[in-house]
């Protein structure tokens, strides 16, 4: 069994002119173009084909520019077109009606209604009135076991719909189901096909009429083709049918929304161009890239060529200039014709700490994106997108790189020492040995050892982050006062504390491993203080950056935890949840007893 498929063509702008204009219905207007650019001719050094046009759904695109002097025609390239963004957002899609190759006459219906771009232009063309036609950009080719043709569509699916019947050999069996305003939009199409066609008037039909139009018409014997295109809502029942209830195959189907309901074309052209936007992963990539291989850093540095660039860069010439043109694009380097390369303020920024801290695949945080194509595992399963991706967990990513855990424990440190003052004073220490579980490098542990001269600490984490803090507490000449215990929170936890810290370490698990955690620390703590920093979630989340939730969901199959939730955690592990106090915004301690 075959499948329709796509041909492609190259692209060819026409500059054609008005020959006739007349109403088909009263709401259809059809305008008879010529000229002689429908033959051969050469445009900006370039060879154009004759206009051609194979399938009854081919489409053209016409821009309409009015003798606007300020909008420029598309400009015809080596087998395609480039446009600017004001004359794409001034072309819109017809269907060739008929073609006439030997009079050179082409002719596109339009739906006359009030504001739409391309409709008001037919009102006011006349003959000589001209317009520049690009395309088509290619054709459907059907499928070859056709039997039989099933066509549905409202007025902008008439011209292909009828544009098709009358192109069938005698005989063929078609079945067609077309939606009009009134009955008045009726239109006498000329055939020898085997035709049953029905007209559904939606000024009397009511709102199920094509849909029971559509059961109601004749289904042939053999192998269908179904075509249907008009308006998208009222398209998606259709879709639905044909493949479920009648089983049609998607080869042999093409369903495809024209237009919505309240929208231009412009406006859903903007819409599907702002998912685009919203969805296009090579920018983000692609600054990441810039990021972790020092290209700013290198065009300050004075390297302004491609090839200077990309030997400092370790990468390919080719690679490089791919990677530069996007980046221009997005404005944050230049790139003139000379191929010479600079930086624009944007792009300056690219130099940064902070953005090297997030972006840069050298540095720790930027490997919790690579999470993100875990995401649907993550949300099938509630596990760690990031295991089921990488094989291992986020922790054991760290310590496999000696630069990606001390970068990680670096921001992280800069950000608790931003509130652990705050936490310091809230948690009122005087002369407690405090056990900080899961401690980082120390920025908590150190403020209360500097902040409370007569308390002492033992901070525990995995080794490669407990040696840094060792070396850090050192440092600041806290050695003396503090025990260093590099393990895992999941063993047994020293049992002489007198507070249990856990600081940001509990929203990096899923419920089942944050109470083992909580186990643990409730055997050691036996009857003594367990402190908890961490955020709470509201009912409404709006406080709560969402991104990053959803982030940290996908990397640790954890999230974010309301009051309730951190309570219902707490009792699984035989902890009481005693009271929480803010420490800044969104971050609160949570104290927990035992029993
Ligand atoms: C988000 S950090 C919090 C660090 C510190 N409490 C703070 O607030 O800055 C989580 C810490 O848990 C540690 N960690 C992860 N898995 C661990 C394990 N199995 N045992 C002990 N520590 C672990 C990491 O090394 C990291 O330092």
């Amino acid at each position: 069994m075959g499948a329709r498929r796509h041909k492609a063509y190259p692209i060819h702008v026409r500059e054609l002119e008005v020959q006739e204009v007349f109403d088909v219905t009263p709401l259809m207007r059809r305008v008879v173009l010529t000229g002689e650019q429908l033959g051969a001719f050469r445009s900006n050094g370039h060879d154009v084909a004759p206009f051609r046009t194979e399938n009854a759904d081919d489409h053209v695109k016409i821009v309409v520019l009015d003798g606007d002097p300020s909008v420029a025609p598309p400009v015809q390239d080596d087998g395609h077109l480039d446009w600017t963004r004001e004359a794409l957002g001034r072309a819109r899609d017809y269907t060739p009606r008929r073609y006439d190759a030997e009079n050179r006459r082409l002719e596109l219906d339009f739906v006359r209604h009030e504001g739409g771009l391309a409709a008001e232009w037919a009102e006011r063309a006349t003959p000589g009135t001209r317009l520049h036609v690009a395309g088509p950009r290619g054709t459907t080719v059907l499928p070859p076991d056709i039997d039989w043709y099933f066509l549905v569509g409202d007025e902008t699916a008439l011209p292909a719909i009828a544009r098709r019947i009358e192109e069938l050999p005698p005989g063929t069996p078609v079945t067609a189901v077309v939606s009009v305003a009134s009955a008045a939009e009726e239109q006498t199409i000329k055939h020898s096909a085997d035709l049953r066609l029905t007209w559904v008037h939606r000024d009397t039909a009511g709102p199920n009429g094509l849909m029971d139009a559509v059961r109601s018409a004749p289904w042939r014997e053999g192998q269908v083709y179904a075509w249907a295109a008009g308006e998208a809502g009222m398209l998606r029942p259709l879709r639905r049918w044909l493949k479920e209830d009648r089983g049609v195959a998607p080869g042999h189907m093409d369903v495809a929304g024209y237009w919505r309901a309240g929208q231009s074309q412009r406006e859903s052209g903007e819409v599907l161009r702002r998912l685009h936007d919203m969805t296009e992963l090579s920018v983000p990539y692609a600054v990441r890239a810039a990021v972790s291989l020092d290209l700013a850093e290198h065009v300050a540095d004075g390297r302004t060529s491609v090839p200077e660039l990309a030997e400092a860069a370790g990468i390919t010439r080719g690679g490089a200039r791919r990677l530069l043109r996007l980046l221009a694009d997005e404005k944050l380097f230049t790139l003139d014709e000379e191929g010479s390369v600079g930086l624009t303020p944007l792009g300056a920024a690219l130099t940064e700490e902070t953005v090297h801290n997030m972006l840069d695949r050298r540095r720790g945080f930027s490997r919790l994106d690579d999470a993100w194509p875990g995401l649907l595992h993550t949300l099938r399963t509630g596990e760690s997108g990031f295991q089921q991706v990488k094989g291992h967990d986020f922790w054991a990513e760290l310590a496999a790189e000696e630069g990606l855990g001390r970068t990680f424990d670096e921001v992280l440190g800069h950000w608790t020492r931003q509130w652990a003052p705050a936490a310091v004073e809230l948690l009122g220490l005087r002369d407690e040995h405090v056990i900080d579980v899961g401690g980082g490098t120390g920025g908590l542990l150190g403020e209360i050892l500097t902040a409370c001269p007569g308390t002492r600490g033992t901070l525990l984490d995995l080794p490669s982050t407990a040696e840094r803090a060792r070396a850090e507490l050192a440092a600041d000449g806290l050695g003396a006062r503090v025990g260093i215990a590099g393990q895992s929170f999941f063993e047994p936890l020293p049992a002489d504390g007198d507070v249990y810290l856990l600081a940001q370490v509990l929203h990096d698990w899923p419920d089942p491993e944050a109470a083992a955690v909580l186990r643990r620390v409730a055997e050691a703590a036996r009857g003594k203080r367990v402190v908890l920093v961490e955020r709470i979630a509201g009912d409404l989340d709006d406080e709560l950056d969402v991104a990053f939730d959803l982030k940290m969901h996908t990397v640790f199959g954890s999230g974010e935890r309301t009051e309730e939730d951190w309570r219902r955690l707490a009792s699984g592990a035989g902890l009481r949840l005693t009271g929480t106090r803010q420490v800044r915004e969104n971050l609160f301690l949570l104290e927990l007893r035992t029993g």
